[in-house]
């Protein structure tokens, strides 16, 4: 799990290494971290190659500018253009100097040409201290960055985007890779800005920080190695997680049918399905059982409904009566466009634990008050109001818990921007919230698989939603 802090936290904890080790040395540190990183995304012959550093008048200018003089060294040929001649950090510059680095001012002529002929940009315009939206002359510099050829690497965050929140105001460093120090700031988990994320402790240990606590996490393969060990030997279907799907209309008979695929590919404990189609939902997935009402299927761990229900007044009754459950309940699609014209529902399940699953049109239905431009605060936010866990979807997809606790999905292809795909989702969510995870939980462990899923099936050539069921079990080791 990758654990990552506030922008003020992260002082904190580097605070203690400074106290510790010194500015120099944790710089030195950084700049090796970030050396070695432009050095592996140039294979082949070093000599010669072409680099610029861009450097802004921070400590990030700094370290950007002693990985200049790294590399100098390995013979690489530099040049750093400075933002801010009288502010660039000196000791950092004299060191740049002393390897033979040419440093040219931002406005010097010849700039553009630099930064479109070179192998390799390296980003040291702001980091931590960045306050979006880049100003002159940083905006022209990154714009032309993007524009470049070159590989391009980002020291500690890349410029343009807020380290607390990963929100873009303006231009903004699309990078390759990104070697961030000490500890992930949340905004990286958000930005899709970020490329290969690297974090280099360089001697800095949130464990030292006293009263620093964990911001947002991102779940790796694992946490759920962890979460969800296969069956035991004293297992049975019932131990497996039961879960109960209330999808799909005479009008959306694929979105049963998705969504069930979804549950039984995850965790083949049992499920249930109840509705209008059981006949389409049986005929692709003969595993299930199949009722026609929810009142009449039996015992459940976890429902799901919404996906493909329509907003009719039948669809209303069953929405009512699930909501009505003791167990926990995953509301999506067209359950949550009901949910937005009776937020009473919502309120009457107090206590018992919901999952809502809307896209940005469906949050903005559901709490129209909450501005969506800072989605992790957007998710927290709504979360916190209706009493719910909001997974909030979307390229970054995140989760939040009422309680504040926040995960950050970063498997995915944007090919899952296909119809029904969340269909999908939601299926593999109710599945694992069957098993008994904190909706939390099931809601960031189900966005990982899907995601992964969505990865997999592209790599095999695969699009649409129900190709996301054959990827959605354990890569066979
Ligand atoms: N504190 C330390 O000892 C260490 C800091 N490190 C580096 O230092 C960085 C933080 O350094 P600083 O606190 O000096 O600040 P930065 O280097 O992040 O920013 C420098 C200045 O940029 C300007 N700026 C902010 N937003 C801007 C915008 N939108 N447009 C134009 N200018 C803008 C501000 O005047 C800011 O003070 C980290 O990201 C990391 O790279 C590392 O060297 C490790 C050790
Ligand atoms: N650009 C994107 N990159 C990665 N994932 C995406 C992107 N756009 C959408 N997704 C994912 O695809 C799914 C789409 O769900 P949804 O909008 O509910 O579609 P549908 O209702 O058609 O099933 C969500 O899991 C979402 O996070
Ligand atoms: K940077």
């Amino acid at each position: 799990m990758i654990h990552a802090y506030t922008a003020e936290s992260i002082r904190s904890i580097e605070q203690v290494s400074l106290d510790r080790d010194g500015q120099a040395t944790l710089m030195r540190r950084a700049a090796a971290a970030v050396a070695e990183q432009v050095l592996v995304a140039l294979p082949g012959p070093l000599p010669g190659r072409r680099v610029v550093v861009l450097v802004g008048p921070g400590n990030n200018g700094g370290d950007a500018l002693l990985a200049g003089a790294l590399l100098r060294r390995r013979g690489l040929a530099v040049t750093a253009v400075l933002t801010a001649p009288d502010r660039t950090h000196a000791v950092a510059l004299a060191e740049f100097r002393r390897r033979a680095g040419r440093v040219l001012a931002a406005d010097s002529r010849g700039v553009a040409g630099l930064i479109s002929g070179a192998d390799a940009i390296v980003d040291g315009l702001v980091g931590l201290s960045a306050r979006p939206p880049l100003r002159s002359p940083m905006d022209a510099l990154v714009t032309a960055a993007n524009e470049s050829a070159a590989v391009r690497v980002a020291v500690d965050l890349p410029s343009g985007v807020d380290p607390a929140t990963g929100t873009v105001d303006g231009p903004v460093f699309a990078a390759d890779v990104t070697v961030t120090f000490g500890a992930v700031k949340t905004g990286l988990l958000v930005t899709d800005a970020a490329g290969q994320l690297i974090c280099d402790p360089i001697g800095m240990d949130p464990a030292d920080a006293p009263g620093v606590g964990v911001d947002a996490v991102a779940l790796t393969e694992g946490d759920l190695d962890r979460w969800l060990p296969g069956p035991g030997t004293t297992d049975d279907k019932y131990s497996g997680g039961l879960v109960g799907i209330v999808a799909g209309s005479p009008g959306y008979p694929g979105a049963a049918v998705l969504c069930t695929g979804g549950a039984v590919r995850t965790r083949p404990g049992m499920v249930r399905y109840a509705g209008a189609q059981g006949g389409a939902v049986l005929a692709r997935w003969p595993e299930v059982v199949a009722s026609e009402t929810p009142d009449g299927a039996g015992r459940v761990q976890a429902w799901v409904v919404g996906p493909g229900l329509g907003t009719d007044d039948r669809a209303m009754e069953l929405l009512r009566f699930v909501l009505g459950e003791d167990v926990p309940v995953l509301v999506d699609a067209d359950a949550l466009t009901l949910l937005a014209q009776h937020p009473d529902l919502l309120a009457g399940r107090a206590g018992r634990p919901t999952v809502l699953t809307p896209h940005e049109r469906e949050f903005a239905r559901i709490f129209p008050e909450i501005d969506l431009a800072d989605r992790l605060r957007a998710a927290r936010s709504a979360a916190a109001t209706s009493g719910a866990t909001v997974l909030l979807k979307g390229h970054r997809t995140v989760v939040a818990a009422p309680d504040g606790t926040t995960a950050v999905n970063r498997s995915g292809s944007s090919w899952l921007a296909s119809a029904g795909s969340g269909d999908v989702l939601s299926g593999v969510i109710g599945s694992l919230l069957a098993t008994g995870l904190e909706p939390w939980q099931a809601a960031a462990a189900g966005a990982f698989l899907h995601g992964r899923a969505g990865e997999r099936a592209q790599a095999a050539g695969l699009a649409g939603a129900s190709a996301l069921w054959d990827f959605l079990g354990r890569p066979a080791a």
